[in-house]
């Protein structure tokens, strides 16, 4: 079969490890017979330099006319880089918030799961740890603070910044039907994370997700505060099975998830609509310090890839063998530096790529 991908490589390691989903995916095209057929779109700070903007209509429109996405990451050092001089609005970041506002992706997916192989790169403890850790992370993604209306002014001299956050009940409810219906397929527990003690809109989320449980008598629905959830994540780890939480909260606490599974290097992402198209990228960032040095690590954004299989191509068997050969390469031992512990055997972003595709 033929499909669309649009691919945005990004900034910093964003180009590295699209490179190596690249190749993993040229794999399962001659394995299985299948035809990708790539647009490259300008993203982030790699748009601002050729176009002045982080995102163009002509970047929607191709990303539109296609069955996925495919992205690295985008944004630089804000210290060095000269997209901070801009304003807010034309910076790498303003473009990644626009793009999922434009294509509706309210539903950002980070399954976190600790391969055995990775424990010994988890910083938790061994009876921590227990016997594992496999859970998902269902993240608003087109709503609350990071679009709510912002403004700084200005008063008798003081400046007052101001972000407001918001929900209405539909998207509480589109986002909680999704959680629900992944738990559904796995463990069957929802665990609502919010901080209704002191939010208006934590309060209504808290009575949507009550309502939309109704309709889901098997899966088992507790609330908990968000303070004590960014706790019980390294405390008890294993509790968990689909964490569903607004915007921000869940932006923060998949990177605090990701060092369960070992690196935020492991920790994947989807993001989606309510059709099948959708957005992939890992879960971290364009990660300044290390670009240009093949040290990134590139299986979040392979894992990525095997989702969009998965979710927008519907190639299961395709998605599962790109899981597989993850599967493989660790279990030989093969490392990037954020994985690495005693015996096993480094290798940087391209081997790493090489090797996963090799598996395939
Ligand atoms: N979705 C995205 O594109 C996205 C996500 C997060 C941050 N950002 C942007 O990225 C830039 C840098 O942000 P940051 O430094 O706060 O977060 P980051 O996730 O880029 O990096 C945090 C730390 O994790 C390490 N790291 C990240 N990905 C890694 C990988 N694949 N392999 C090995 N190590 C990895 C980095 O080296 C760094 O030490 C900022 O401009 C930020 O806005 C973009
Ligand atoms: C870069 C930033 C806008 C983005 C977010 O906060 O959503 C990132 O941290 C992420 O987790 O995808
Ligand atoms: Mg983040």
């Amino acid at each position: 079969m033929e499909y669309k991908i649009a691919l945005i490589p990004g900034d910093g390691i964003g180009p590295e490890i699209v490179r190596e989903a690249r190749k993993v995916l040229d794999a399962v095209c001659s394995k299985y017979g299948h035809k990708f057929i790539y647009s490259e779109v300008l993203l982030g700070g790699a748009s601002i330099d050729v176009h002045g903007v982080p995102l163009t209509e002509e970047a929607v429109e191709t990303a539109k006319a296609s069955d996925a996405v495919l992205m690295g990451s985008i944004g630089g050092d804000a210290k060095t880089s000269p997209w901070y001089k801009l304003e807010p609005s034309r910076r790498p970041e303003a473009g990644l918030l626009a793009i999922r506002k434009a294509l509706n992706l309210f539903a950002n997916l980070r399954p976190a799961y600790l391969y055995q192989e990775l424990k010994a790169a988890c910083p938790l403890k061994e009876e921590v740890i227990g016997e594992g850790f496999d859970m998902i992370i269902v993240r608003e993604l087109t709503g609350g603070l990071y679009f709510g209306e912002r403004k700084t002014v200005e008063e008798n001299g003081i400046k007052t910044a101001v972000d407001t956050l918001s929900y209405n009940e539909n998207e509480i409810r589109r986002i909680a039907v999704k959680a629900f219906d992944i738990a559904m397929k796995r463990k069957k527990k929802v665990t609502s994370v919010d901080k209704a003690n002191v939010l208006d809109s934590s309060r209504l989320w808290r009575k949507v997700v009550e309502e939309v449980a109704k309709d889901y008598p098997e899966v088992t629905l507790e609330h908990m505060l968000v303070d004590n959830c960014a706790m019980q994540l390294v405390h008890n780890p294993g509790q968990f099975d689909v964490i569903l939480t607004e915007n921000m909260f869940g932006d923060i606490l998949s990177d605090e998830a990701s060092m369960v599974t070992g690196s935020i290097g492991m920790l994947s992402s989807a993001s989606l609509n309510d059709t099948k198209f959708g957005l992939y990228e890992p879960s971290h960032g364009s990660a300044p310090d290390i670009a240009g040095q093949n040290k990134a690590n590139p299986i979040a954004t392979i894992l990525s890839a095997a989702m969009m299989l998965r979710y927008s191509l519907d190639l299961d068997r395709e998605a599962d063998a790109v899981e597989a050969a993850v599967q493989k390469v660790l279990t030989e031992g093969y490392r990037t530096g954020d994985i690495m512990s005693e015996g096993c055997r480094p290798v940087g972003t391209a081997e790493m790529g090489d090797l996963i595709a090799a598996a395939v």
